[in-house]
């Protein structure tokens, strides 16, 4: 019998955005922990395999877990994967606000998935996937981190203010668990 798969996250908005894109599509059973599990200083590649990898530390087993970046363009990539605390401290409004000197608006929000399947040895894989915007003045419903001030590119809307079904077709999200789903279809 395949193991169920443990997606780790202290994020319940992710994790209801991860059950509806992957609806009944995915051939893996994957079962949900809530966890905050410590993030290393480092690129996004080096802090999720990190993450990954103390995961399996405490779930013995195989696991998934994710981690979101927002990355400005004019700020060469940063927040990155620090925009949690910019975002804590300083609200969707204070994100637009730290471009207020800058022309370039533009943005990147990164999803990467790291997957270890649950035995010592294993290597970590990782799965990406990015959808570019800009960031604007909030607008939209707060209930989800930065999605008030970002706005895809070719939308007239923020993340905040389409409907989930629209976000879950274009997102960074979707775009990386489509890879994770074609590497287990694959597997099957
Ligand atoms: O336990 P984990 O999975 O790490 O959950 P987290 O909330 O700590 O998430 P991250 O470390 O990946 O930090 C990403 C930050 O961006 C926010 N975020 C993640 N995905 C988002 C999305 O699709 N739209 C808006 N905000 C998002 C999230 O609330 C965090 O503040
Ligand atoms: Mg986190």
């Amino acid at each position: 019998m395949t193991k169920p798969i443990t997606f780790v996250t202290g994020n319940s908005k992710k994790l209801e955005e991860v059950v509806a894109i992957l609806g009944n599509t995915f051939p893996r059973q994957i079962v949900a922990q809530k966890a905050d599990l410590p993030e290393l200083q480092g690129e996004i590649e080096e802090i999720c395999t990190k993450k990954c990898q103390e995961a399996f530390r405490q779930i013995k087993g195989p696991v998934l877990v994710e981690d979101t970046c927002l990355c400005f363009n004019a700020l060469k990539g940063l927040p990155g994967p620090y925009i949690k605390w910019f975002l804590d401290k300083l609200g969707p409004e204070g994100l637009y606000r730290m471009l207020g000197n800058f022309e370039n608006k533009g943005a990147e929000a990164v999803c990467t998935f790291a997957y270890h399947p649950g035995n010592p040895d294993d290597q970590v894989l990782l799965f990406q996937g990015k959808t570019e915007g800009e960031i604007v003045q909030p607008r939209g419903p707060r209930d989800f981190g930065w999605d008030p001030c970002f706005q895809p590119l070719g939308y007239k809307e923020t993340f905040a203010e389409m409907p989930k079904s629209e976000k879950n077709k274009i997102s960074h999200r979707y775009r990386a668990l489509d890879k994770v789903r074609d590497h287990f279809l694959k597997e099957k």
